[in-house]
């Protein structure tokens, strides 16, 4: 689109995309990774998972309902870059309060338009995610001084991000209505909507600091633990690893949700990897093991639990089992415990963006704090 500045999109293999700059001037180093949510691109950009990550929009046109105050899932943009392929030129919008293009560069977020998206998603899909830059402004330098600066920056494998992200003091939701039920929700990079549909469901959320120490947990007498999202590389994740191990010990009920997940097939003995490209968007299918019935689901995770469909194996808490798993690729989507009060998935069911499929698994988990029935309810 003419009018803007030239703007770089480098990539670690060296391939490089001219585009235009959008949002804020400058540098912006991280993983390139793509989403194709076709809506709730600013849920996307305010999830703290995405922290330290390039965003790929796949949505050909970006920005068309602008941004309003309603729908951050956090206090802030935490992508470190966008690249989007048309930057809508008249949102429209009754809740919107400014352009896409004017946020991101209040938030300084270094972004990149006018990029052909389909051909960069190819060659992520063809090569994995990577490390990448966008650099925009005055004066770029070439582009093997780029590619050294991209080449520089620390890989996604062996980040550990939780405490860049996490809230520095604890704060409570309080539950609609009536209190049924106190939870300690560790803070990993945790989205907002989490504890608003617990909170629905007459759940008080504690939300704590990812460097609160399992008394700290116990010190609210919660009826349960909840495991956010969170970005970077779970293998680093220990000390919630020891928090939840000590919540299985208790037999305390537990839930986590995608990072969450990772965490719990730590502490129950299973290892994770990096997947080639991930899993981003908000149509992802999920089958249940049990059930075979499959949701429709939304997604962001780089990582995965290492496991089969469906296996059952043992653990230093008793049996538990691959509960779903994704039939694109086969990967872990869910963990259940079979004789401890614990279960977990890979995906969102607090969606925001992304269908509502899921959303019953808050449900379960209060279903797991009221009866303590390792048996939750199939949805
Ligand atoms: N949304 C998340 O919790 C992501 C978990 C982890 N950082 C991953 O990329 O797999």
């Amino acid at each position: 689109m003419s009018g803007r500045s030239p703007a770089k999109l480098v990539l670690e293999d060296g391939r490089v995309f001219v585009g235009s700059a959008y949002g804020g001037l400058g540098e912006s180093l991280g993983e390139v990774v793509f989403s194709t949510g076709m809506t709730g691109y600013q849920e996307t950009l305010t999830d703290p998972s995405y922290h330290r990550q390039i965003v790929v929009q796949t949505a050909p046109q970006i920005g068309n309902t602008g941004w309003n105050d309603e729908d951050d899932e956090s206090g802030r943009i935490w992508v470190a870059g966008y690249v989007v392929r048309d930057p809508s030129r008249s949102p429209s919008n009754w809740r919107s309060r400014r352009t896409l293009a004017e946020e991101l560069a209040s938030q300084g977020v270094v972004g990149i338009a006018d990029v052909d998206t389909r051909t960069l998603t190819r060659h992520i899909r063809e090569r994995g995610a990577m490390r990448a830059g966008v650099f925009s402004g005055a004066g770029l330098a070439p582009d093997d001084e780029l590619l050294a600066r991209v080449r520089a920056a620390a890989p996604m494998t062996g980040a550990d991000l939780a405490g860049d992200v996490s809230t520095a003091a604890p704060y409570v939701v309080p539950a609609v209505g009536e209190r049924r039920f106190t939870v300690a929700a560790v803070d990993l990079g945790i989205k907002s909507n989490t504890p608003r549909m617990l909170a629905r469901l007459g759940v008080e959320v504690h939300v704590l600091p990812v460097s609160s120490s399992f008394e700290d947990v116990l010190a609210i007498e919660p009826d349960g633990m909840f495991l956010s999202n969170g970005p970077g590389d779970p293998a680093t994740a220990d000390h919630p690893v020891a928090l939840t191990r000590a919540a299985l010990e208790r037999e305390l009920p537990l839930f986590g949700i995608c990072f969450g997940n990772q965490i719990l097939g730590r502490a129950l003995g299973l290892g994770t990897y990096k997947l080639p490209y991930g899993h981003r968007g908000i149509n992802i299918p999920v089958v249940d093991a049990v059930t075979g019935r499959v949701a429709i689901t939304a997604q962001n995770h780089g990582f995965a639990v290492a496991g089969e469909p469906g296996a059952r194996f043992d653990t230093d808490f008793g049996a538990a089992m691959v509960s779903h798993h994704c039939p694109n690729d086969g990967s872990v989507e869910g963990l259940r415990c079979v004789d401890a009060p614990a279960f977990s998935v890979q995906y969102h069911p607090e969606a925001a963006a992304g269908p509502h499929d899921a959303a019953g698994l808050f449900d379960d988990f209060v279903d797991l704090m009221s009866t303590r029935s390792v048996s939750v309810s199939r949805r």
